[in-house]
């Protein structure tokens, strides 16, 4: 059993595959071992949860998810607890597996009750697994909305139930669990739902299985790719092995965008930093920050450069995309810069050329950036996030950062995508994008591979929200841009 971390390697199998590594191993051992196994494994978390636990309530679907439950009640009452089991189904319609588990735990002696005890220590949600086809409602519903709200843990078997274990989203209305005491333990495989959209809110602290069968095998759908390698610096390196980033935008009022970026960059290694500002007006040095080389955005020849383009742009930042697109050696495009390709044919058609071309581009999308490019809605983007990631990065020919809570990181049809497990909400706060954009532009300077840049760059943008230190001030964009080099 092992505890996933942000800085865990592992790659994700969606329920398709998950399926097939199932069959394979359950044809390979004798009849009812892998849910013994998996039954044993939630006793074990239960115990190691809750080891005072005088209640612990049992909840047990229809499926072999609900197997999972009676399995792990008998084997808590082996060892002297009390589960108290509900189950939600029809015992004439449960599979083989679930059939025996049930069973087992009426032989040793489990409590089964109609409804919910009127205390519990600890509750298991073996309601639903990866079969879960439809929103849970009736009683199911009101269970998990009753193991929601309580302030008892909650250990949840294989994925939360309702979950989508292929995009990690929730049916509309679902109860939202309390994060600090929730768990979810998962079995063969780890899925991609557990990592992004609400998947991470929904799942808590994650614990994997293989259930013995870790040498089964699929092609996975995607991975988490945990802490890049360090490369220290080389002793005989100067500013010009770091290369130059040139951040592109703060149009009027919004230099402080282009700024941050510019800062990011620099606190991220690049040699050197100019900022080429939309704003004709704008003044010609940032006194805080001496080091960023402040230029009129349309001066700058992007020939030798990294370019960051798009943050605080505003409309002016449309006209010298052309030339953006075309001139700079590398190219990190957020923000309006994405918003003005959206709704321009022309632009579309010269970054996907521009990509064919294997010139390296990375664009950074929050969800809604995102629809618009795909043309379709938030709704449907959020709905499906390894897919839309997916979809940009072939319709464009670049790397593709689709921002949120389980930022996908995609690339060529040959690369798997990358769901990056650091970082959490106090990124929500106006700026960070910018600042993880400028970090990106540092790295792809380094001259390292776009999709590299990328996952690295996100990794370390989401580490220093995670390691920020409890008694600092809070996290703000220009604080978390000086800490790009950590
Ligand atoms: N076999 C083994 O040895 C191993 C199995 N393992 C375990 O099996 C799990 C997969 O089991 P599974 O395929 O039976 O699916 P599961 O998630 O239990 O649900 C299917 C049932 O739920 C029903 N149903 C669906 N939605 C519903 C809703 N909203 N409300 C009400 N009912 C709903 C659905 O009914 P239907 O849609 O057909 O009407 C069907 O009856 C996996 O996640 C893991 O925990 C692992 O431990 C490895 C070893
Ligand atoms: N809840 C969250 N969990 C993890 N990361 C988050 C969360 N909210 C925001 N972020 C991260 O913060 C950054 C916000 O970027 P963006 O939406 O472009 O903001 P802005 O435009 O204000 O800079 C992204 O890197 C995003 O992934
Ligand atoms: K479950």
């Amino acid at each position: 059993m092992q505890r996933i971390t942000p800085a865990t390697a592992a790659d994700l199998f969606d329920i398709a595959a998950t399926r097939r590594i199932e069959q394979a191993a359950a044809a390979a051992l004798p009849a009812h071992t892998l849910m013994q196994r998996a039954g044993l494994a939630v006793a074990r978390l239960a115990m190691a949860i809750a080891p005072h636990a005088r209640t612990i309530w049992v909840a047990c679907g229809p499926g072999n998810n609900g197997g999972d439950g009676f399995e792990a009640a008998a084997q808590l009452r082996h060892r002297g607890f009390f589960p108290v089991v509900t189950f939600l189904g029809e015992e004439g319609r449960l599979p083989p597996d679930a059939k025996a588990s049930l069973q087992r735990a009426r032989d040793a002696g489990v409590t089964f009750a109609a409804t919910p005890p009127s205390a519990h220590e600890l509750a298991i949600d073996a309601l639903l697994g990866i079969g879960s086809t439809r929103p849970p409602e009736g009683a199911m519903a009101q269970w998990l909305a009753r193991m929601h709200s309580s302030s008892q843990p909650v250990l949840c078997v294989d994925v939360p139930s309702g979950l989508d274990a292929d995009t990690g989203t929730l049916p509309q209305g679902a109860s939202h669990p309390r994060e600090s005491a929730l768990t979810c333990i998962t079995f063969l495989t780890l899925k991609p739902g557990l990592f992004t959209a609400q998947g991470r809110d929904a799942a808590g602290t994650i614990w994997f299985d293989d259930l013995g069968c870790g040498a089964f095998k699929d092609r996975p759908t995607a991975r988490i790719a945990g802490a890049p390698d360090s490369q220290p610096r080389s002793h005989a390196s100067h500013k010009g092995s770091y290369g130059d980033v040139a951040v592109i935008g703060g149009a009027s009022g919004m230099a402080g965008a282009a700024l941050l970026a510019g800062s990011a960059a620099l606190h991220g290694g690049a040699g050197r930093v100019f900022v080429g500002l939309l704003d004709p007006n704008a003044a010609p040095v940032d006194t805080a920050q001496p080091e960023l080389m402040l230029r009129d955005a349309r001066t700058l020849d992007l020939s030798g450069m990294t370019a960051v383009c798009g943050c605080g742009g505003g409309e002016a930042v449309r006209e010298l995309l052309p030339n953006v697109l075309y001139t700079a050696a590398a190219l990190v495009l957020d923000a309006d810069a994405l918003n003005a390709i959206a709704a321009d044919g022309a632009l579309q058609t010269q970054l996907s050329s521009r990509g064919r071309d294997g010139a390296p581009t990375v664009i950074t999308p929050h969800p809604l950036e995102a629809a618009r490019l795909l043309n379709c809605t938030v709704g449907d983007v959020q709905g499906d996030r390894l897919t839309a990631a997916r979809d940009l990065a072939a319709r464009f020919n670049v790397v593709v950062v689709l921002k949120g809570s389980g930022t996908v990181i995609a690339g060529g049809a040959d690369t798997l995508p990358v769901i990056n497990l650091s970082g959490n909400a106090r990124l929500a706060t106006a700026g960070t994008g910018d600042v993880l954009a400028g970090m990106i532009g540092a790295a792809l300077a380094m001259r390292k591979p776009a999709f590299d840049a990328a996952r690295e760059a996100v990794w370390l943008h989401g580490r220093i929200a995670d390691t920020w230190p409890a008694d600092a001030a809070p996290l703000t964009a220009g604080a978390l841009a000086r800490r790009a080099s950590d």
